[in-house]
C-alpha cells in the first residue's frame, strides 16, 4: 500500500477507495452483477423501519472491486433484486474513456485495467475502482457499455417497478452525447433503453397493458425548456414539488406515445431544438443538460397489479474552462455552477452516508442550489436506481489547442464518480397491487352475462307473445318453464351474489384486523405523536366511512333478496292462476310477468354497481393499508399525510 501523497489519494482514502500498487483480485461471486451492491438486508417486518447502520463499512463490501460487475453478456436481474425491497446499495458507477483523446505514444496520465475496473493515476499510483472501468478502444460499442452500465436500471425500472435515472457526466467533448445518443451504425443509450421498453411491450402482450408518455427537456442557462414543444422560448417551465414524482415541472408537454417510431421522432424533434455550440473540444457540443423522461404505466391484468414507473436519461452539458466568446462564457458559467452544485449535492451524500450514525445524516442536502439538481433530487435522494457513465480524456486533447491539458477535468470527473460511488441509496419500488380479485371480477363478468342473456330471452318471449297466431302464441306451461329456468338462473345470480358478500365481508375483517396491526406498527415505530396521532385520525375516519357504506349495503342487498323471493312466489301463484284459466290467458299477464322479471333484472343490475361501488371502496382501503406500510418504512414527519381521499 502506497503512501498518501496526494489530494486525490487522500479524498480517495477518506472514501473507502483502495489505493495500490498491486492490481485488485477479478471479479468474485460476492460481487453484484448489476453493480447495485446490497448493503442490508430490510426487516421483513411489515411496518418497521429498517435500522441498520450506515457508514462505518456496514456490511458493504470495504473494496470497491467487491462491487464491480464484469459481464460483458446480457445479465438476469439478480434475485435479491427481485425479492428485495427497498433496495439499499450503491450507484452504479462506469468510467468510459474517449478513445480519440488517447494516443498510446503519447501515454496517458492515467492508466486503465478494464479486466479489473481499475484506473490509476500514474503521477502517484492512485487506484480508483469502479462498477465499469471501460478500454479507451474505438470498437467498445455503445451496446456493450449499455449492457455492463445501465441495462439492469432500465430493466428493474420496466419489470420490477423502480424508477431509473441514467446520466452521463464528464467534460465537454469526452464523449457524454456519444454514450448517450450514439449514431445510426451504434445506437446509444437512449435508443438501446427505448428498444427494451417496447421489446418488453410486446412481449407482455395481451396479459399486460402498457402505456408510456415521454417529456423532454433542457436546462439551459438555469432556465428550463420543453424540447417538445415547438415553441421553444414558451413561457418559462419552473419546478414544483409534487405528491407522486418528487418534483415535476409545470406545463411541460408529456404526451403518451404508441409506437417506437413515434418515440423517436419525439426525441430527433427535442434534438434539433437542443443548444448546441461549437466548444474548443467539440464542434457540436451541448450546452444544456437535457433530462428525457418516459413514464412507464403496466397493468397486469392477470395479477390484477398496476406499476408505475419513470426511467430518466440525462445528457448532461460539460464543464469547460474560460473561451474567448461572451456568449459562451455565460453559458460556461451556468454550466460550471449547475456541475458545481451537483458535485456538491453528490459531496455531502457521500459524506452522509459514510456517517457512521444510526439516523444517519441530518446535514441540509443543496439540492436547490441548481435547477439541476433540483430536478435529480427526487432521483439522488432515493427514488431512484441511479447509473453514472463518467466520459473522460485519458491524454490532452484538443481541436485547437493540442497541447491543451485534460488532466484537472478528468481529475475532478474521477473525484466526482468516487464520491458517487460512495453513496447509499435505498429504493422502494412503485408497485401497487389493486384488490379486485380476479374470483370477484371473474362472477361479476358472469353475472353481467347471465343478465344480457336474460334481457336478450325476454326480448325474444316479447316477440312470440306478441305473435297473433294463438297457435303459435307459446303455452302458458312453455311460459312457466322458461319462468321457472329465469327463476333458477336468478337463484344462482343470488348465489353468487352472496358468495360475492361474504368475500367482502372476509376482506373487511382482514382489512380491520390489519388496521389495528398497522396503527400498532406505526405507534410503536417511533413516529412523533402528532403525526401518530394525524395518521390514526385519518385511518379511524376513513374506515368507519367504509364501515358504514358497507353495512348500508348489506341491508340493501337483502333487502332486495327478500324483494326477489317474494316476487319469486308470486310469480308461481300467477302462473298457477294462469293454468286454471288457460284459456282466459292474456296477454296482459303474461306482460306483467315479464315486467316482473325485467324489474327483477334492473335490481341485480343496481346490486352489481353497489358491489363495484363496495369493491372501489375495498381497492381504497388496501391502497391506504400499503400507504400505511410505506408511511412506516419512510416516514418523514415533515410530510403531511394526505387525506384518504387525494391520496387513492
Ligand atoms: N467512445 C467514443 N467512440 C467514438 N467516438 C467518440 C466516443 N466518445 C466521443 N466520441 C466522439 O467525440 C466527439 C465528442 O463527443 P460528444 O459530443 O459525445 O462529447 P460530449 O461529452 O457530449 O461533449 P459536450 O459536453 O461538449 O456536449 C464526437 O465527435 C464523438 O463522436
Amino acid at each position: 500500500m502506497s503512501s498518501v501523497r496526494t489530494p486525490l489519494k487522500s479524498r480517495a482514502s477518506l472514501m473507502n477507495i483502495s489505493i495500490s500498487n498491486e492490481k485488485t483480485p477479478s471479479v468474485g461471486s460476492a460481487k453484484s452483477r448489476s453493480g447495485f451492491t446490497e448493503l442490508r438486508r430490510p426487516s421483513t417486518s411489515r411496518m418497521h423501519r429498517s435500522t441498520t447502520p450506515r457508514g462505518s463499512n456496514n456490511g458493504r463490501p470495504s473494496s470497491a472491486a467487491e462491487r464491480t460487475q464484469g459481464s460483458g453478456s446480457r445479465p438476469s436481474t439478480p434475485s435479491f433484486l427481485r425479492r428485495q425491497e427497498p433496495y439499499t446499495g450503491s450507484i452504479t458507477v462506469s468510467i468510459r474513456p474517449n478513445p480519440y483523446s488517447y494516443n498510446p505514444a503519447h501515454g496517458a496520465s492515467w492508466e486503465i485495467d478494464d479486466q479489473n475496473n481499475t484506473i490509476t493515476n500514474v503521477t502517484d499510483a492512485a487506484l480508483l475502482n469502479f462498477d465499469n472501468v471501460f478500454a479507451p478502444d474505438p470498437r467498445l460499442t455503445n451496446r456493450e457499455v449499455y449492457q455492463r452500465a445501465c441495462y439492469n436500471t432500465v430493466e428493474q425500472c420496466i419489470h420490477e417497478g423502480f424508477n431509473g435515472t441514467i446520466f452521463a457526466y464528464g467534460m465537454t467533448g469526452s464523449g457524454k452525447t456519444f454514450s448517450m445518443r450514439g449514431d445510426q451504425k451504434d445506437p446509444g443509450i437512449v435508443k438501446l433503453a427505448i428498444d427494451d421498453i417496447f421489446q418488453f411491450i410486446d412481449s407482455s402482450k395481451p396479459s399486460k397493458q402498457v402505456s408510456l408518455t415521454l417529456s423532454y427537456i433542457e436546462i439551459y442557462n438555469e432556465r428550463i425548456v420543453d424540447l417538445l414543444h415547438s415553441d421553444s422560448n414558451a413561457a418559462e417551465l419552473r419546478i414544483r414539488d409534487d405528491p407522486v414524482y418528487g418534483t415535476r415541472v409545470t406545463g411541460v408537454l408529456s404526451p403518451t406515445i404508441h409506437s417506437k417510431e413515434e418515440m423517436m421522432q419525439y426525441i430527433r424533434q427535442g434534438d434539433n431544438i437542443r443548444k448546441t455550440r461549437a466548444t474548443d473540444f467539440n464542434s457540436r457540443s451541448s450546452r444544456s443538460h437535457s433530462i428525457l423522461q418516459i413514464r412507464i404505466n403496466t397493468i397486469d391484468i392477470e395479477q390484477n397489479t398496476e406499476q408505475n414507473s419513470t426511467l430518466s436519461l440525462c445528457d448532461l452539458a460539460g464543464s469547460e474552462k474560460a473561451t474567448s466568446s461572451v456568449e459562451r462564457r455565460k453559458e460556461g458559467a451556468y454550466i460550471n455552477k449547475s456541475l458545481l452544485a451537483l458535485s456538491n449535492v453528490i459531496n455531502k451524500l457521500s459524506l452522509a452516508s459514510n456517517l457512521a450514525s444510526p439516523s444517519g445524516n441530518t446535514e441540509h442536502i443543496p439540492y436547490r442550489d441548481s435547477k439541476l439538481t433540483r430536478l435529480l433530487q427526487p432521483a439522488l435522494s432515493g427514488s431512484s436506481l441511479i447509473s453514472i457513465v463518467c466520459t473522460i480524456h485519458l491524454g490532452s486533447f484538443n481541436m485547437t489547442n493540442a497541447n491543451q491539458s485534460c488532466i484537472p477535468e478528468t481529475y475532478n470527473t474521477l473525484r466526482f464518480a468516487a464520491r458517487a460511488k460512495d453513496i447509499v441509496i435505498s429504493v422502494k419500488r412503485n408497485k401497487k397491487v389493486s384488490l379486485g380479485d380476479n374470483e370477484i371480477t371473474k362472477v361479476m363478468e358472469d353475472m353481467k352475462k347471465l343478465i344480457e342473456s336474460q334481457k336478450r330471452e325476454i326480448i325474444s318471449l316479447r316477440s312470440g307473445s306478441d305473435h297473433s297466431d294463438p297457435e303459435m302464441t307459446a303455452s302458458v306451461d312453455e311460459l312457466r318453464a322458461r319462468i321457472a329456468s329465469l327463476s333458477a338462473e336468478n337463484r344462482l345470480l343470488y348465489e353468487k351474489l352472496e358468495h360475492l358478500t361474504r368475500l367482502n365481508d372476509l376482506q373487511r375483517t382482514e382489512t380491520i384486523m390489519l388496521r389495528n396491526d398497522s396503527i400498532n406498527d406505526i405507534l410503536g415505530s417511533g413516529l412523533d405523536s402528532k403525526a401518530s396521532q394525524i395518521m390514526i385520525a385519518n385511518l379511524e375516519d376513513f374506515y368507519k366511512r367504509v364501515n358504514h357504506e358497507l353495512e348500508e349495503h348489506k341491508a340493501y342487498i337483502s333487502r332486495l333478496e327478500d324483494q326477489l323471493r317474494n316476487d319469486h312466489r308470486g310469480m308461481l301463484l300467477r302462473a298457477d292462476d294462469q293454468k286454471e284459466n288457460q284459456r282466459k290467458v292474456s296477454d296482459y299477464s303474461i306482460e306483467a310477468v315479464l315486467k316482473d322479471q325485467e324489474e327483477e333484472i334492473l335490481h341485480l343490475k343496481e346490486l352489481l354497481n353497489d358491489k363495484d361501488h363496495i369493491i372501489k371502496n375495498l381497492t381504497r382501503t388496501t391502497k391506504l393499508r400499503k400507504l400505511i406500510d410505506d408511511n412506516s418504512l419512510s416516514w418523514d414527519p415533515s410530510v403531511k399525510l394526505n387525506e384518504p381521499k387525494n391520496i387513492l
